[in-house]
């Protein structure tokens, strides 16, 4: 019975030390697990100020060791602001993304960034994007801010430095920029040595001091052109006048020279109506028939003259009449061809400020009227229309490898034989650049594609030959339709996106967008 009792103790006694040592190893995992949650919870601070709060009470209940019935409140509590929380971070998220997007396209588009920024910013736009949390933006901002840094650089290299020596800097995006302006202007045959002479210079020195020397000369040459277009307006304005002054003139006269001679005519009509009445009552008062006729015979003689005299006169009125009228119809002739030839003259120019200089296809503002003209159209009909934007790949380097000279070259073959390669009611013009838009009325874009891959093939299969070099060229298309609810802005944009995709899925191909 003892033994029994003392076993019973000492399992007892055993019994106890295992739940003592269980309690201590349970007691120390709570501490590390409130310890971590502590240090868990500090993570999430800063999102939110009432998240905030919560989180600073949970943290001093841990530490107070509180119990875990008073914990489950405020564990519900920030549960529900954490849920609310995670929606307000995906919704950040995706606004930071698209605003990564937007803003590094935009700085594809900035002229002058050097090589290195644009490879790396086509491949952080390909490649870098898809990211799962906030943080992983980080790494891809510092990036973008590097590559706008080095946009500023380039393009604050020139602005900044004003003494003499950085003002000799060599800068080939302005030449490119002033050299493409100047294309499209359009001057008169007698500068076109002149405007030669200044884009030659151009090509050849990118030098910052004759760029600005450049630039004057072709400011001059378009501040003479307007004053002498001014003048010859004026020339015609004072000859229009004069004519008119003519006409006004030979009018008054000839009114004046009628009016002279109807009164002449008048009183020889008079002496006419006089006479015959005279001759009447002589011839009531004669008394034999030798009087009657001798009577007769010497009025009739004076009668006669007069008669033949009023004939002379109507003729001669009816000849001035004739000959002032032809005059004024000559003149009237002179007016209406010098009002003819000024209004050839103005189409003539207003058609020359819709081409482009260079290439002689519509140039960027006709485009813009005809694409509101089919956008217009588009609204009211709902027919197809598709839109084409055209990039000709690494044209910067046909620039640098063979001159400016042989790029202008390229762009004037590759318009025609873009004109030449759609139909006779599409329409085609210079966007800038090495960029060219092409609309298609009454195309659907799912039958575009047959008819702009022969363009594409076209321009591919050119035999261009620099400095005796085989050269092939080739070009990059992005289409889209007029959509409903389309503005011509976001139909430009969709059409730019394709080309985008074109120009990043390896170049020479078509994207199309819906
Ligand atoms: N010769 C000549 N060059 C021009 C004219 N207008 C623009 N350019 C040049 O066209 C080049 C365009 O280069 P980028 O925009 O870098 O594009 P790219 O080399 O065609 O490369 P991708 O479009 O990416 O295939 C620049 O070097 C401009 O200077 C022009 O009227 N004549």
């Amino acid at each position: 019975m003892t033994d029994n009792t003392e076993q019973l103790e000492k399992k007892l006694g055993q019994a106890i030390k295992v739940r003592k040592a269980l309690e201590t190893a349970r007691k120390h995992q709570v501490d590390v697990l409130s310890q971590f949650s502590a240090k868990l919870s500090l993570s999430c601070k800063g999102q939110d100020v009432a998240l905030d709060n919560q989180l600073a009470k949970f943290r001093s209940a841990l530490n107070k060791g509180m119990d875990f019935e008073e914990f489950a409140p405020l564990i519900d509590n920030m549960s529900a602001m954490l849920k609310q929380q995670e929606a307000v971070n995906s919704a950040n998220h995706r606004k930071l993304l698209e605003s990564i997007t937007t803003s590094g396209k935009q700085l594809q588009r900035v002229k002058g960034l050097p090589e290195d920024g644009r490879r790396m910013l086509r491949h952080l736009l390909d490649h870098e994007l898809d990211v799962q949390s906030t943080n992983e933006f980080i790494p891809i901002l510092d990036k973008l801010v590097t590559i706008y840094h080095k946009a500023l650089q380039s393009k604050a290299t020139i602005l900044t430095d004003s003494d003499a020596n950085s003002r000799s800097d060599k800068n080939p995006e302005i030449a490119a920029e002033l050299l493409a302006l100047a294309n499209e202007l359009i001057f008169d045959e007698d500068v076109a040595n002149e405007v030669k002479a200044i884009k030659n210079n151009i090509s050849l020195n990118d030098n910052v001091d004759v760029l600005l020397e450049s630039g004057l000369g072709i400011i001059r040459i378009i501040a003479k052109s307007i004053a002498r277009e001014r003048q010859s307006a004026q020339g015609f304005l004072v000859s229009l006048n004069q004519t008119l002054e003519e006409l006004h003139t030979s009018i008054i006269s000839t009114t004046k020279n009628s009016r002279s001679m109807s009164n002449e005519l008048n009183g020889l009509n008079k002496q006419i109506e006089s006479k015959i009445k005279n001759l009447n009552e002589q011839t009531q008062k004669a008394t034999s028939i030798a009087e009657l006729k001798s009577l007769v015979d010497g009025e009739l003689k004076i009668l006669s003259h007069d008669l033949v005299e009023r004939e002379r006169l109507e003729r001669a009125d009816k000849e001035a009449l004739f000959a002032s009228f032809e005059q004024i119809n000559e003149r009237i002739n002179v007016l209406e061809s010098k009002v003819t030839n000024y209004k050839k003259r103005l189409s003539e120019q207003r058609f020359k400020s819709l081409l482009d200089g260079l290439t002689k296809l519509p140039n960027r503002a006709a485009f813009d009227d005809r694409f509101n003209q089919e956008f217009h159209l588009f609204d009211v009909q709902k027919s197809d229309v598709t839109l084409v934007v055209i990039d000709v790949d690494h044209f910067k380097s046909i620039n640098d490898q063979y001159g400016h000279s042989a790029g202008d070259k390229t762009l004037q073959v590759i318009a025609r034989a873009l004109k030449k390669s759609i139909r006779k009611t599409d329409f085609i013009a210079r966007y800038g650049g090495e960029e060219f838009v092409l609309l298609m009325p009454g195309m659907p874009l799912g039958q575009a594609k047959q008819p702009l891959e022969k363009v594409r093939t076209t321009i591919k299969s050119i035999p261009f030959k620099f400095k005796e070099k085989q050269v092939q060229i080739t070009i990059s298309l992005g289409a889209t339709q007029f959509r409903d609810g389309d503005t011509p802005l976001s139909a430009f944009d969709r059409a730019d996106d394709a080309l985008y995709e074109a120009k990043n899925s390896g170049r020479d191909r078509i994207c199309l967008r819906e």
